[in-house]
């Protein structure tokens, strides 16, 4: 796991997504979804890969994939399932047969409970580098992917889950009042960093954030619906139903001018990272091992802990 953690950030650095796009031989569009050597009779329909973490499941007549979230609990975001999300965001994108894919969780009653507190409380300085730069990897390949994305959010989606679901083209999101999603890090004593400040306020504009992210605010799903931070709130049991509609009519647009246009949506919030990266990592690490920092993710710790007892 180490040997390709180490190649993720050399080997996923994302640059130049608006000229790839333009560029006649590489974007999905001009990719057949089947191959045209095979017949209807001989093609496989469907593939399924699983790592610990992250099972995907890949129609290859429609070219969508699920990916479903499956690290117990909560499907907090560790260093570990971080790079297993990215090497199967890295398969996927690379894969001509793709086109779609939807992100839901397998956990029940959560999509996922945002970063893993315990990758940023008691560790090192240089862990908790190698931890902010795949966090940064995870960020880049969602919110850069060719790939029409859905979040299929089937639980509570706090912090880090918030900003799976943000990266994504459209979310949906289960109607039950005990799910809520939000940057809710100010209740954590932390603070959001400017790219999830971003995401979100080109989500939700400037002023719904300023309130959002200041307040920690965690939004109920019919809430979130109104303030625009999911697009869908639908029946538990028709989250993925739902989903596959959406990717369904997202794919019916002209797909080479459906990736231009998001490209050229997203670009400048993606330089923003990509030019800052280094800062952002050194920013993070020496913010994160303040005392009073860490002392604050103690006392939430505990908070979760006596919610529980
Ligand atoms: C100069 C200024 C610079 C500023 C900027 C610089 C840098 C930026 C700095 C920092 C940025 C950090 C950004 C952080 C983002 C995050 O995502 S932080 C994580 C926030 N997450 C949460 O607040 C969620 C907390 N969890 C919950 O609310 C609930 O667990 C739940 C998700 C709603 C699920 O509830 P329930 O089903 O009832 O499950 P439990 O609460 O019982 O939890 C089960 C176990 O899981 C543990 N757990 C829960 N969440 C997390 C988590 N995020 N990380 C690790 N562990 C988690 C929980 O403690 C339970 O454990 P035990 O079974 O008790 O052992």
């Amino acid at each position: 796991m180490m040997a390709v953690r180490s190649c993720l950030g050399v080997k996923f650095g994302v640059s130049g997504l608006l000229s790839q796009l333009t560029s006649s031989t590489r974007h999905h569009g001009s990719r057949p979804c089947v191959s045209p050597i095979l017949t209807p009779q001989h093609r496989n329909t469907s593939s399924s890969s699983t790592s610990s973490k992250v099972k995907v499941d890949l129609d290859q007549n429609t070219g969508v994939a699920v990916m479903h979230m499956q690290s117990p609990p909560v499907n907090s975001l560790s260093l570990d399932f971080i790079t297993e999300l990215c090497i199967s965001l890295e398969k996927l994108e690379m894969d001509k047969g793709c086109r779609g894919l939807i992100i839901t969780s397998s956990q029940p009653k959560v999509f996922s409970a945002g970063l893993d507190i315990l990758e940023m409380y008691g560790k090192s300085p240089e862990r908790c580098g190698e931890f902010w730069k795949s966090v940064q990897e995870l960020w880049l390949k969602l919110y850069s992917s060719n790939m029409v994305t859905i979040a299929a959010v089937n639980g509570s989606s706090p912090a880090g889950g918030c900003l799976m679901a943000l990266t994504c083209d459209y979310r949906i999101m289960a109607d039950n009042p005990a799910y809520s999603i939000g940057l809710n890090e100010t209740q954590l004593g932390i603070v959001a960093p400017f790219w999830f400040k971003d995401t979100l306020m080109n989500t939700i504009g400037l002023r719904n954030s300023e309130m959002a992210l200041q307040l920690g605010l965690l939004y109920k799903p019919q809430d979130a619906l109104k303030v625009g931070l999911v697009d869908q709130v639908v029946p538990e049991d028709q989250v993925l139903p739902a989903a596959v509609k959406s990717v369904n009519k997202w794919l019916a647009v002209p797909e080479h001018a459906r990736q231009i246009t998001k490209s050229m949506m997203r670009k400048s919030t993606i330089d923003r990272l990509t030019s800052n990266r280094e800062a952002d990592i050194q920013n993070f690490v020496s913010f994160i091992t303040r005392e009073s920092i860490q002392k604050s993710l103690r006392g939430y710790m505990e908070l979760l802990k006596q919610k529980k007892a």
